[in-house]
């Protein structure tokens, strides 16, 4: 059997001063994979997203990324880590608004060298790198590439932070509620590119979204509370 892309054992996690939020006995992703997450707001979705990158660490149990357990690495080692095999795409994007398209894509690979090898590796230049991803997410027009990442419209930041996510295909890539801002029929679209460049780039997506019409789209669809023991026991 292959060993998963991202495992959680016996995990627990509170934040200072409050009860225990997230309390997962066991859960896996595959390499691959395309898995939906939902649960209602405040059931610790974006906190879990935050200890999968090693962002935070549990105060007991462990993540483990690619045989890797992140809490025995230094909070150096694992901000390189996440950088070098994890893709994010945040809810607000966080694109450098005095970075060029082009630049906001290739950010990943100033920080890790690995990724900017791959993309080096796939496509000659990392200028063909970024073109490439932005035309296979329906944005073609090279002068739109020198433009500042903040003076495109919502549905196009929110493309240009897919393809920073997905440059030099990192092995995992997080999604938190990226098709918020988009209505049904350019979400759905949204989704079919995102899915295409991760098969592609064969990387597994963990989407989260409150929008359970989408869920069917995915490998596998799991709600937070059932995997939580935490909300169990509050709804005890
Ligand atoms: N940095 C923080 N410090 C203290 N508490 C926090 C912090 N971040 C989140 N929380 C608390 O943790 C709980 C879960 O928040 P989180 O953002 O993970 O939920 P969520 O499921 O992503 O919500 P939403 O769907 O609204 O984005 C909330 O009660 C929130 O107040």
């Amino acid at each position: 059997m292959t060993s998963p892309l991202l495992e959680l054992n016996e995990l627990r996690f509170a934040w200072p001063q409050q009860p225990v939020l997230l309390d997962i006995a066991h859960f896996r992703l595959q390499a691959g994979e395309r898995l939906f997450l939902k649960g209602p707001s405040g059931s610790g979705k974006t906190t879990l997203l935050g200890l999968l990158g090693g962002v935070h660490l549990p105060q007991q149990g462990e993540v483990t990324l690619l045989g890797q357990s992140l809490a025995s690495l230094s909070a150096r080692q694992r901000d390189r880590f996440r950088t070098e095999h994890t893709g994010y795409i945040f809810q607000m994007f966080n694109l450098l608004p005095y970075l060029s398209v082009q630049d906001n894509v290739l950010l990943p690979c100033r920080f890790s060298a690995r990724r900017k090898d791959r993309a080096l590796q796939r496509h000659g230049s990392l200028e063909a790198a970024a073109a490439h991803l932005l035309n296979g997410l329906g944005l073609s027009d090279p002068a739109l590439l020198r433009r500042p990442a903040t003076a495109l419209s919502i549905g196009q930041q929110q493309r240009v932070a897919a393809a920073r996510a997905l440059i030099g295909n990192p092995e995992l890539v997080i999604a938190d509620e990226p098709t918020s801002a988009l209505d049904a029929d350019s979400r759905e679209a949204f989704l079919q590119l995102l899915f295409a460049e991760c098969s592609e780039a064969g990387s597994s997506l963990l989407f989260v979204s409150h929008d359970t019409a989408l869920a069917p789209l995915f490998d596998r669809s799991l709600a937070l509370p059932e995997l939580n023991r935490a909300t169990h026991l509050e709804a005890l």
